[in-house]
Parts: structure tokens; C-alpha cells; sequence
């Protein structure tokens, strides 16, 4: 396992890319398994989830070419079903979540699909109700394959229906999405997610020849196609990135341009940072943070303490509630931080006590952060990374803190975030890989 080790304290800054976006990179590989025609992807971060989805891809008979640094191209027109069951594959599968989403294209395309259980972060229960149900209601058969401990899901053609999503799940929503591009008739899927993933892989599945309306809302129409085709497509700049560094520029002082974070896509994420106090403005398409010695919470109109809680787009995404967490701990001010999507995401933040901070865990999907004003700082500590996104906050944490901090697992922070020591080296970060 290898470990960061974190010299705290530093004022940050300069200029910072966010990297292409690791749950989009996710849809729209598995997309390319749609046709047998050549697609061309671009802006592909380099982190490990995206790269062992390239590689099983690979394994299944797609041809796979490096063009340039992010750029791929991808074709699917020879692949091999029988590697579903090996081993190799199995166990690669099991290692992130997005594998799950291969199954909506296999099906479509040749009938049939099996997938051992996804991996991804270990934060509670991850049910795939709404992507099995989703394959049932347009005509598969979704079975339980004891020797394998596969989920077979098989069909002899799909048929477009109406459904409404028992939730609105991310990579249910795409699964389900790329399942219905070929099938007969119209799909109409309500209750859809709408993240900027899901607009962007309903963007690229038209430019491939579906035909989807309602690209962006929950409510999408598709209606079936014979076959798809090749594609370019370029993937958004990831809006996880922009506001993890919105946080860390916040909590080290520092002042920060975040460059090219496609604005438009980054729905509630600015305003429930600025509802911590953090002042930062738009520059065209940059995020400009100014160096600030203290940030206030704000209070509702009511003057009611704030709340900041996660829901399904465009409310403010479970992934930076970790992030926001941390960037409170510093804050003027309190702020009852509230994880409703998740059950067990959270639990981190016995190492912020740890390293100082006024937590109040009230239950796991309740904390409330007294914010320390900056008055005391936080201190180094040793620490584990438990999942992708209490790994990067605790990696905020350090930066911020007095002392030396290890953090070990750090293959977590590596899951989604490309050379992350090396990017905050060259902001003046003193960090290291042990
Ligand atoms: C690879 C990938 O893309 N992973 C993302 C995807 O995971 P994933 O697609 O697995 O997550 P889902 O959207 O299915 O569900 C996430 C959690 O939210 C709950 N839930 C979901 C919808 C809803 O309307 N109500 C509700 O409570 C679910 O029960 C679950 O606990 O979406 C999550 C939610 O944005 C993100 O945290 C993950 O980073
Ligand atoms: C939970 C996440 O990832 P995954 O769904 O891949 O586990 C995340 O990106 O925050």
C-alpha cells in the first residue's frame, strides 16, 4: 500500500487543471462496446478506475490506441463474450463500479451480458435494483449464476417501454440508457438521473445515431435504433476536481485559478461553496480564489444554523460532501453537514477529531462542524484513506494542518485523481509519495 506524506502549513498557488471527468470517462467507455465502428475519445483522465476499465475493454476484444495523452481511440468490431467468464476479467471487474455499465451495452448488442458484483467505495449499501429492474422492463431476463457468482442477464430483443426509475441512479440511468438505444420501439425513462455524465454520454450516444430527447433532464425518450455508429467525443472537465480544489484553496489560504471548469455544468456546486464564505469569482470559463485569512458560514434567512446536504443533480453532490466537511472545520461559523445518500461516508472524520478539529458525529449521516476560524490549526497525524472522496478531503486536511501527516491507501485518492501529489507539488504543496 502506498502512502502520501504531507508537510502541512504551505500557502498554495498559481494555476490548476482540473482533469477530465472520471464517472463521464466511465459511460462513455463502456459506450464505445455500442458499435463496431471506431470511436474517439478525448480529455481521458489517466487514474486507476478509467485505466482498468480501458483494460478490460481490451480484454473483451476491443482494439484500443493511445493517439495522444488522453486522447483513444476505441473499436469494438470483434468482441469476444467467453472472456466474461474468466478469471482475469472477473476479478479486474470486481475492482471498480463502473464495470457495471458494460452490461446496458453487451445486451443490446449481442443479448446477453454477465457481470460478477462491481467494486467501487466501500460507503454503505450500493444496491443495482434500478439498473436490473431497468433491464427487466424492456424484455431481459436477469438471473443469479451460483457457480459463478455471475449475474447473467440475457434477452432475445429489447423493447422500448415506459418506465419510471425506483431511483434516480447515476450508472443505473446510463446502463439503462445505452441498454434502450437499440432497442424496438420508444423508451421513455422518468425519474432518469441527470448529472453533466449523463448529458454528456446522452450527447455522445446521439452523435453515435440514437435518438435520445430530453438530453439533460430526468425525463428521456428514446427511440430505438437499428445500429450505431463511430463518434469524437470529449469529456467534460471533472466538477469533483473544481470543487475539491475550490476547498483546498479555502482551507490553506491560498489564492488558486482553477482553469477551464466548464461552468455551465457545474450546477449548485459554486453556491454551496460560497454558503461557507468563500469568496472566489468567475474569470471566463476559470474559477479565480483569492487569498482569504477567514471564510463565515452563512445562516438561512430564518437565521437557522446552515445545513449542506447531498441529493440526486441538481441538488450538490454526495461526492463533495467530504470536501465540505473539511473546508468547515476552518470556517467562521457552524454547519450541520448532512450525507443523505450514502450510509456510511462519513465515518471519517474521527481522524479529523484526531487532528483537532470540532466534530460532532451525530449519527452516520449527521456531523456538525463548529468551525475554528483558522484560531487553531489542525494537526498532522497518521491516517488511512477509506474511500476516493474522504481520501482527497484528509489529503486537504494534511495540507492544511501543522506538522507532518501520513496518509496511507492511497490508492483510493489514485482511483480518481491523476497525479494529484504532482500537481499540488507545483503549487508549492510539500508532499511525497512514500
Ligand atoms: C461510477 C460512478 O458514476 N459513481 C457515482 C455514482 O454511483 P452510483 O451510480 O453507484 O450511485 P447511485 O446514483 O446508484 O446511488 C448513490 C446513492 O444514492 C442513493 N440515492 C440515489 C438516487 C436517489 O434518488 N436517491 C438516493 O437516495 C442510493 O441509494 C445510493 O446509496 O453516483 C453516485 C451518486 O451521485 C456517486 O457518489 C458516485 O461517484
Ligand atoms: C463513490 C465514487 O466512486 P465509485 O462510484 O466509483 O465508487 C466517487 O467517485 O466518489
Amino acid at each position: 500500500m502506498a502512502a502520501f506524506e504531507i508537510f502541512g502549513g504551505n500557502r498554495l498557488s498559481g494555476e490548476i487543471v482540473p482533469q477530465g471527468a472520471k464517472n463521464e470517462a466511465l459511460q462513455v467507455i463502456c459506450a464505445v462496446l455500442l458499435t463496431p465502428e471506431k470511436v474517439t475519445i478525448s480529455n481521458i483522465p489517466d487514474i486507476r478506475d478509467v485505466n482498468k476499465l480501458i483494460d478490460l475493454v481490451g480484454m473483451l476484444g476491443v482494439k484500443v490506441e493511445k493517439v495522444s495523452e488522453g486522447t483513444y481511440t476505441f473499436q469494438a468490431d470483434a468482441v469476444n463474450l467467453d472472456t466474461l467468464y474468466s478469471p482475469e476479467y472477473g476479478k479486474k471487474a470486481t475492482e471498480l463500479r463502473g464495470s457495471i455499465m458494460l452490461v446496458g451495452p453487451l445486451l443490446t448488442r449481442f443479448g446477453y451480458a454477465v457481470v460478477p458484483q462491481p467494486g467501487g467505495d466501500k460507503i454503505g449499501r450500493r444496491r443495482l435494483d434500478t439498473h436490473y429492474i431497468g433491464f427487466q422492463k424492456l424484455g431481459a431476463e436477469v438471473g443469479f449464476d451460483e457457480d459463478s457468482s455471475h449475474v447473467k442477464v440475457i434477452t432475445k430483443g429489447l423493447k422500448g417501454v415506459y418506465m419510471l426509475l425506483d431511483e434516480a441512479s447515476v450508472t443505473g440511468t446510463a446502463n439503462v440508457v445505452m441498454a434502450a438505444v437499440m432497442a424496438k420501439g420508444t423508451t421513455t425513462i422518468y425519474n432518469a438521473a441527470c448529472e453533466p455524465y449523463l448529458f454528456q454520454l446522452c450527447t455522445m450516444l446521439n452523435a453515435m445515431g440514437a435518438k435520445i430527447s430530453g438530453v439533460g433532464s430526468n425525463l428521456l425518450v428514446i427511440e430505438g435504433v437499428e445500429s450505431m455508429g463511430g463518434c469524437n467525443h470529449r469529456i467534460l472537465p471533472d466538477m469533483i476536481e473544481v470543487g475539491s480544489f475550490i476547498g483546498l484553496a479555502a482551507i490553506t489560504r491560498s489564492e488558486l485559478t482553477i482553469k477551464n471548469v466548464a461552468r455551465e455544468h457545474l450546477g449548485i456546486t459554486p453556491e454551496i461553496f460560497h454558503r461557507l464564505g468563500i469568496n472566489f469569482e468567475f474569470r471566463n470559463d476559470d474559477i479565480y480564489i483569492p487569498q482569504q485569512d477567514s471564510y463565515e458560514v452563512q445562516r438561512f434567512f430564518d437565521g437557522s444554523i446552515m445545513t449542506i446536504a447531498d441529493a440526486p443533480w441538481p441538488g450538490f453532490t454526495p461526492d463533495l460532501i467530504s470536501v465540505a466537511l473539511v473546508v468547515a472545520t476552518q470556517a467562521k461559523g457552524s454547519v450541520l453537514i448532512h450525507q443523505k445518500m450514502f450510509e456510511s461516508r462519513l465515518f471519517f472524520v474521527d481522524k479529523l477529531i484526531e487532528m483537532g478539529a470540532q466534530i460532532i458525529l451525530c449519527d452516520p449521516h449527521r456531523a456538525v462542524v463548529i468551525g475554528m476560524n483558522h484560531e487553531q490549526s489542525l494537526r498532522g497525524t497518521r491516517m488511512t484513506s477509506p474511500d476516493i472522496r474522504a481520501g482527497v478531503s484528509l489529503l486537504i486536511a494534511a495540507l492544511s494542518a501543522e506538522g507532518r501527516s501520513v496518509i496511507d491507501n492511497i490508492e483510493q485518492i489514485d482511483r480518481g485523481y491523476q497525479d494529484i501529489d504532482g500537481r499540488l507539488r507545483a503549487l508549492g504543496a510539500d508532499i511525497r509519495r512514500l
